[in-house]
């Protein structure tokens, strides 16, 4: 990374050992996140996103390896010494205080003044357009309201960076969209960097600047929504992405996107070209409609498909169910597929020694 675009996180062999029967659930990764960017930590249930993320936050030890924010090694500074503030899934506000003391508790803590720490919260609230509500309790105010305050109090601490996990998933499907677009216009504004685990390719694609997709502990991808979802590495992330169908061919798995198909009706007796198969489904989405294939010449696994295409193509030649067709798609369309993350052998990692300063922070 250059001057212009310094690194805020940086992990180096990273590893989360549970217990020493079962692989890691973080083994040894390596992940530098730019100052003031917006990256998506993505992946199934289990792959260890959230450990990640505890890791950052000084809420989970960390088995081996480091942490460094800023280039300062965090790896064994107390979460409140670290520059990191967390915000959770329910936002976890106390029930029984207001907007604005929930905000200023952690100043409280500190022993800041009374008068200092309103002043500090109220300014936030006002700063997250909750200036007016800062009286109510969080049972008074909507699931958005919420994670403004939310947010507030995590700010209250100043942090470098701000690490959110599953911060939308307690909302309603419309709420969530919406609060979507203020967490990406808050960072944009704050111009902190934020750190955001989920397990929705959708969130994440629509927040991110960098996307870091993770399985089975290892990291899989990494890149813009744009390189992830067109150049996606391996068949893992290909599938777990959606919008694509692997096939076999001589060259490989290739990754092809679903409106990037290419379906004719098989000819009687002609030689079309084209892969054959059989349509098994069809739904319409308004802009497009996806009809859904199984292959006649593949192995079970690979045998279904899809093919997207515009309304008005499906209107100017409409398919019917158990129509047999041609599928094919332009060379520059397929993706040649990797093999995806390979577990890594043991590295020696020599821990690094923490500095004075970083001592001094874990003393206070
Ligand atoms: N405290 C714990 N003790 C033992 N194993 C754990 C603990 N926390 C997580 N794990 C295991 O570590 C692996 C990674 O878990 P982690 O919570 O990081 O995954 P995740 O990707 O965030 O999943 P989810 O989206 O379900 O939260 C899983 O196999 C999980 O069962």
């Amino acid at each position: 990374m250059d001057a212009a675009n310094p690194t805020a996180i940086e992990i180096v062999a990273l590893t989360k050992r549970y217990s020493v029967d079962i692989a890691p659930a973080v083994d040894q990764i390596d992940l530098r996140i730019a100052s003031g960017s917006y990256c998506c930590l993505l992946g199934p249930s289990g792959c260890g996103k959230s450990t990640t993320l505890r890791m950052i936050a000084g809420h989970e030890s960390v088995t081996q390896g480091d942490v460094l924010l800023e280039n300062r090694n965090i790896t064994r500074l107390p979460a409140a010494a670290r520059g990191t503030a967390m915000m959770f899934q329910s936002f976890a506000l106390f029930p029984h205080l207001s907007a604005l003391d929930n905000v200023a508790f952690s100043l409280k803590m500190k022993g800041v003044a009374k008068a200092e720490r309103q002043r500090r919260a109220g300014a936030l609230l006002e700063r997250v357009a909750m200036g007016h509500l800062a009286q109510r309790k969080p049972a008074e105010l909507s699931g958005g309201q919420q994670q403004r305050v939310a947010l507030a109090r995590a700010l209250i601490t100043e942090p470098r960076v701000l690490l959110l996990d599953e911060p939308l998933s307690a909302l309603d499907p419309f709420l969530r969209v919406q609060m979507r677009a203020e967490l990406r216009r808050w960072q944009k504004e704050l111009g902190l960097t934020f750190i955001h685990v989920t397990h929705s390719q959708e969130e994440a694609m629509a927040l991110a600047d960098t996307m870091v997709v993770m399985n089975h502990g290892l990291i899989e991808q990494v890149g813009s929504p744009h390189s992830v979802y067109n150049h996606p590495a391996s068949e893992f992330v290909a599938r777990f992405m959606g919008g694509h169908n692997v096939l076999a061919t001589p060259e490989g798995l290739v990754a092809v996107r679903h409106d990037h198909m290419q379906i004719a009706l098989a000819a009687e007796g002609a030689a079309t070209p084209g892969l054959p198969a059989q349509i098994t489904d069809i739904e319409y989405q308004g802009t497009f409609v996806l009809l859904g294939l199984m292959l006649a010449d593949a192995p079970p696994a690979m045998q279904s498909v899809s093919v997207m295409l515009p309304e008005a193509r499906y209107l100017a030649q409409p398919f019917e169910l158990e129509q047999m067709v041609r599928l094919s798609w332009a060379p520059e369309h397929a993706r040649v597929l990797g093999p995806g993350a390979q577990r890594p052998a043991p590295r020696a990692t020599v821990p690094a020694k923490p500095r004075r300063d970083e001592l001094a922070a874990m003393a206070a």
